[in-house]
């Protein structure tokens, strides 16, 4: 599964208390090129190198997933993209601007929202409350110290609750515990909370993993959706090919820490280097 977290001691060093600085790289109003862009990324574990010189360009509007072997590099780029982990070398800009300064919620506000396995969801809270949660964290950074001062604005957050769930197909499930959820319905309010940021873009890190069959077909179905009404960029970390090839305007193939193919997806399905290191030259 490509969940490799950051662990603690290879965390970001940035310091939560600065705001000082992301105000001073707030990002342009004006702004059309790529939305994301890393430049020469590299990171090394000790002696490992998990990424090696990724150069990614992702225009606004486009949808591109990343595959490649187990270990090849994806979760890592995942975590550097969102700052949870540092780079060893290399710069990554959203909307033109550098981010490496900033912390991970500092990203959120940015418009850049991951869809976290497990991790985002408040079990004891109902589906509702976890979604008024997003939709203040995304507001406000953390919501712990603004939810009081922003009690004002609860029907604005409501509206966004709302919104979210039925996007995410929830909205009769809003009064469940959260843990009371099937899996895949776990997973979906996942994507939501991820949406209740309202991102311009959306990094998802194997959406449908453990997912039966059935919860995989309306995840998928829920991606295409928001794909199409929203208009979302969104770069997805996947190894179900079926899935990849019906959802990315681009793939970007890695293998070792190194991006080995691009293209459409009729382009990397026939390409034999693709199919050489994915798959041990199995046809896609
Ligand atoms: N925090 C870490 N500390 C040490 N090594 C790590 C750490 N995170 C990842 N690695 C190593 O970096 C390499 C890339 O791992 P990564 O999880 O990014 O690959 P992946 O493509 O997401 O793989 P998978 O599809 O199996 O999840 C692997 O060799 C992994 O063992």
């Amino acid at each position: 599964m490509a969940s490799t977290d950051a662990t603690e001691s290879e965390e970001r060093t940035t310091d939560a208390s600065d705001t000082d600085r992301s105000e001073a790289t707030a990002p342009p109003e004006e702004y059309d090129g790529p939305l994301l862009q890393t430049d020469g990324l590299v990171k090394r574990f000790g002696g490992l190198t998990a990424t090696d010189d990724v150069n990614l360009d992702i225009e606004q509007g486009e949808r591109v997933s990343l595959i490649g072997p187990n270990g090849a590099g994806k979760s890592t780029i995942i975590n550097l993209i969102t700052r949870r982990l540092d780079p060893t070398e290399g710069d990554i800009r959203f909307k033109g601007q550098s981010i490496l300064g900033l912390n991970p919620h500092e990203v959120v506000q940015r418009g850049m929202s991951k869809s976290f396995q497990q991790a985002s969801i408040f079990p004891t809270l109902t589906v509702r409350q976890n979604a008024r949660v997003a939709a203040l964290a995304a507001e406000h950074g953390s919501f712990r110290f603004n939810f009081f001062r922003h009690r004002d604005r609860f029907s604005e957050v409501e509206g966004v609750a709302r919104e979210t769930l039925e996007a995410v197909g929830l909205w009769d499930q809003r009064e469940s515990p959260a843990e009371d959820l099937p899996y895949g319905d776990k997973r979906r309010l996942e994507i939501g909370i991820a949406l209740a940021a309202d991102p311009d873009m959306l990094l998802m890190d194997e959406p449908t993993a453990g997912m039966s069959p059935e919860e995989t077909h309306a995840t998928v179905d829920l991606i295409e959706e928001v794909k199409e009404e929203r208009g979302l960029t969104f770069l997805l970390v996947e190894h179900d090919m079926e899935i990849v090839f019906r959802v990315s305007d681009r793939i970007v193939v890695l293998n070792r820490g190194s991006v080995i193919a691009e293209g459409p997806p009729e382009e990397i399905r026939e390409n034999p280097d693709v199919q050489d290191a994915y798959l041990g030259g199995v046809e896609l």
